[in-house]
């Protein structure tokens, strides 16, 4: 069996030696329909993307990808051509409250927001969302949450975005990025929702930067209607909107969901689905660096904020914005 694999995918060479016969390491944008079309799975990350122009003509039955989203998959094409997929839910939820959790400490501490008396909007409420909504109550914020494909399956306690725009002090973005339909969230923030908020709120942004317009949180910034942005995706990365890396209070290169941790469960659950596809047995071993065990005895904030500060990864995209791809391929891995 032939795998193409992307070569930022970590914890991966040893077990998948054992599992396939010829295995290729490739960067992710460098798959072509030539270098896939004798391969029988590839094994990707965001950057590759699989449609009808890479796969036509292939023998690829599988595609598992080490990430949550697959917005970079062509579904449809998928089901058409007979192709298999599978993505990794939940794998790096813990490592993006990380990244929320530090971003919420960092407003309080550096720009005046008080968690205990301010409304958190969450949009979009599902292995990532949850995990906030729990970490802001933990934090003693008011919550309100919006997910209308939950909503419409019954179940309660969800509010319409126009609600969360008029009551919310920070909305924060989980939702998948989708293109059409009914759910659809590409530009879900574009000029009318910035024009409804209410409460000059912090916007953040780790789902997909193509949920967001960029000229219309442009003018947000400019005009006031938003007192500020996070934003770790982009659109149009790795050529992201210099303007806005400049305007934002924190800018980071796609790493929200960079932890070692978070990596390693997507490496497993990657690996498990593409056993479970070509009925081989899932004997391998998925092996973690250990915590670093001299920040155990600190108070929370402060260990939090050790354990990951946006702020070095900010400086780092803003003194090299050019080198976006580059800081996220080789990426110091934290832990959680
Ligand atoms: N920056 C990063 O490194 C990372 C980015 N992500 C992005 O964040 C997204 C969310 O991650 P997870 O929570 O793990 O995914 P998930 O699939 O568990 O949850 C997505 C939630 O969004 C909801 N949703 C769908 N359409 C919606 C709409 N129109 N409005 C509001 N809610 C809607 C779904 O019902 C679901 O509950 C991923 O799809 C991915 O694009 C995820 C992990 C890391
Ligand atoms: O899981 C997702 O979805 C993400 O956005 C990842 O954190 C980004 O993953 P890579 O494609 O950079 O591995």
């Amino acid at each position: 069996m032939k795998v193409i694999v992307d070569n930022k995918i970590p914890y991966i060479r040893e077990a998948l030696s054992r599992l396939a016969d010829e295995v290729i390491y490739l960067p992710g944008h460098d798959f072509t329909p030539d270098i896939v079309k004798d391969a029988d799975a590839l094994i990707i990350r965001t950057r590759t993307h699989c449609n009808r122009q890479l796969l036509e003509g292939s023998q690829v039955r599988f595609i598992g990808t080490a990430t949550i989203g697959f917005d970079h998959i062509d579904t449809e094409y998928c089901r058409e051509a007979g192709i298999a997929w599978s993505n990794c839910p939940g794998c790096n939820a813990g490592a993006v409250e990380q990244y929320l959790h530090s971003v919420l400490l960092l407003l309080q501490q550096e720009k005046g927001i008080r968690l205990d008396q301010a409304c958190l909007g969450i949009v979009g409420v599902g292995h990532v969302g949850s995990r906030i909504q729990h970490l802001g109550e933990r934090l003693g914020m008011r919550i309100l949450l919006n997910d209308p494909p939950r909503a419409d399956r019954g179940e309660k306690g969800f509010a319409d975005l126009h609600t969360l725009a008029q009551e919310c002090d920070i909305l924060t973005f989980h939702t998948p990025l989708i293109r059409e339909g009914s759910y659809a969230t590409y530009h879900l923030a574009d000029e009318s929702f910035f024009k409804s908020l209410t409460r000059r709120p912090f916007i953040i942004n780790t789902s997909r930067g193509e949920v967001i317009d960029t000229g219309a949180i442009l003018h947000a910034l400019d005009s006031k209607q938003i007192a500020g942005a996070v934003l770790d995706v982009w659109e149009h990365e790795p050529n992201i909107n210099l303007e806005l890396l400049d305007k934002v209070f924190i800018g980071t290169p796609h790493i929200a969901g960079y932890s070692a941790d978070g990596k390693a469960n997507a490496t497993r659950m990657v690996l498990e689905a593409f056993c479970r596809f070509f009925q081989l047995p899932a004997d391998f071993q998925i092996t973690l660096p250990v915590p670093d065990q001299s920040l155990f005895d600190a108070d929370e904030d402060i260990r939090t904020l050790q354990q990951y500060n946006p702020h070095r990864d900010c400086d780092s995209l803003r003194a090299q914005p050019a080198l976006f791809e580059h800081l996220r391929g080789d990426y110091p891995l934290r832990r959680e």
